[in-house]
């Protein structure tokens, strides 16, 4: 039969005479650098001040070829898998850099959506720089031939798996586990099967999340649950179709604890904060800037397991929690239950739709905002427009991506509200993620 050439789908390495000599003049916010050559170009893994060599591809990037000089604020990346893993995509900046970046980024994002020059910056909320993260979860790849299991990170733009036996940022809880799985999945024979695995660092044991395709039979079963009680952990099944199980339905149901020591049980797959030490500080933050009394109404907006709640309902007299998660506003309030609390009233809302804010009372003492990537667009816009007695006198709002923050803040001061303070918040150390956490207050 006749064979055809095919061009291999691998990027080309670029001919020698079209690499480009350029010097970093900042970075963008993804921690990439950009040079002007005059066409400006986003390079990974370069800082301001470096003079560089890169091979341009495509209309808006480069790829580094040399590094010619070293900016002050580089640092050696502490972990091993750096070069290759996706996970951490700064680590390569001092700490200080790092953070200083992050300020910048949402001042930029303020200047450009909001029109906002001065920010009223307070401490950023911060804590370890490693070991803090308390969820991952592992890519893994079954080679049927070798009936070989790789378990890891995604590499840097690629499907391919960085196979890891520790990750610099996890908690120890994960790094003890870590090394152990990919035995174990081969053993029980679940290999194949495998998709995802999630390893979550939480009370009493922890939980160790297998996506499975199919049926897991009863001498598996068996094996898994011989496994975890030799282990101490917790192991549960996610067939992708249901509810996740876990492994042995009679146990105690994991938990992460509130701020106040509370347990905040939870079903594997519900939204809990990655960086408990950061956490601990966000919500210490968030309730001195809300400074909720035992006269106040509170309400706490994309709730999630009551992470908030339930602190702030320790310290007003009425909480409002909205959620859009059936499962979780009826965890939220189990949550609240055990906690003895019984002044949160929870509900389940779509906080996008404007109709479901027809059923909330607005007229409260402080809102609490903490939504996910997309922000509150319609919340911020509701609030904006309320009349003075009905509508909140604070606001907090927690963020996960500065541009919404900013688009939703804008809607917020040219209504009713000023920014009075706001924080970075790293959460997410050694990567470019940046988190917000903003206090708004009536300006009149
Ligand atoms: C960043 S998490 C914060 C959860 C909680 N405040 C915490 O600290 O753990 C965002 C939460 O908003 C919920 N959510 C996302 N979109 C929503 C929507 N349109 N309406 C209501 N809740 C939503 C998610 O289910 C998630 O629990």
């Amino acid at each position: 039969m006749a064979q055809f050439f095919k061009p291999s789908r691998r990027a080309k390495p670029q001919p020698q005479q079209r690499h480009q000599m350029a010097q970093v003049i900042a970075l963008d916010h993804q921690a990439r650098g950009i040079v002007r050559t005059p066409e400006v170009r986003f390079i990974e893994g370069v800082l301001p001040g470096e003079r560089i060599r890169f091979a341009p591809q495509g209309k808006y990037d480069g790829i580094l070829i040399e590094r010619l000089c070293s900016a002050e604020q580089r640092q050696t990346p502490p972990c091993q898998y750096y070069q290759t893993c996706g996970g951490c995509d700064f680590q390569h900046a001092s700490m200080s850099l790092q953070r200083r970046h992050k300020q910048q980024v949402v001042s930029e994002l303020f200047n450009k959506f909001a029109q906002l020059q001065q920010l009223p910056w307070q401490t950023m909320v911060a804590a370890q720089e490693s070991g803090y993260r308390r969820r991952v979860r592992l890519a893994t790849h079954w080679h049927a031939k070798r009936q070989q299991l790789t378990i890891g990170l995604r590499q840097r733009h690629s499907k391919k798996i960085v196979s890891i036996d520790q990750c610099w940022v996890c908690e120890p809880a994960i790094n003890d586990h870590l090394p152990k799985l990919a035995a174990l999945i081969e053993n029980v024979g679940l290999g194949r099967q495998l998709g995802h695995v999630d390893i979550l660092a939480v009370q009493p044991y922890p939980l160790i999340l297998l996506r499975i395709d199919g049926v897991v039979s009863d001498s598996q079963r068996q094996d898994l649950t011989q496994w975890q009680t030799q282990h101490s952990v917790q192991i549960a099944l996610d067939d992708g179709q249901a509810q996740p199980q876990l492994l042995v339905e009679t146990q105690q149901k994991p938990y992460v604890r509130s701020i106040d020591g509370d347990p905040l049980y939870l079903t594997p797959g519900d939204f809990f904060q990655v960086n408990a030490m950061v956490n601990q500080q966000l919500v210490e933050r968030a309730l001195a800037w809300l400074a909720p009394n035992s006269n106040d109404t509170v309400m706490d907006l994309y709730a999630g397991i009551g992470n908030f709640s339930l602190p702030l309902a320790r310290r007003c007299h009425q909480l409002v929690a909205v959620e859009g998660i059936t499962r979780m506003t009826a965890q939220l309030s189990r949550n609240a239950s055990a906690a003895g609390l019984s002044n949160i009233d929870a509900k389940t809302l779509d906080l996008l739709q404007p109709q479901a804010l027809q059923q909330l009372s607005f007229a409260v003492d402080a809102v609490l905002l903490d939504p996910a990537r997309a922000g509150a667009k319609v919340v911020a816009e509701k609030l904006a427009g309320l009349p003075k007695g009905q509508r909140p006198q604070r606001i907090v709002y927690v963020s996960c991506a500065a541009d919404t923050l900013a688009r939703d803040v804008a809607a917020l001061t040219q209504g009713n509200y000023r920014i009075s303070r706001c924080a970075v918040v790293d959460m997410f150390p050694q990567t470019h993620h940046i988190e917000t956490i903003m206090l708004l207050e009536e300006s009149e």
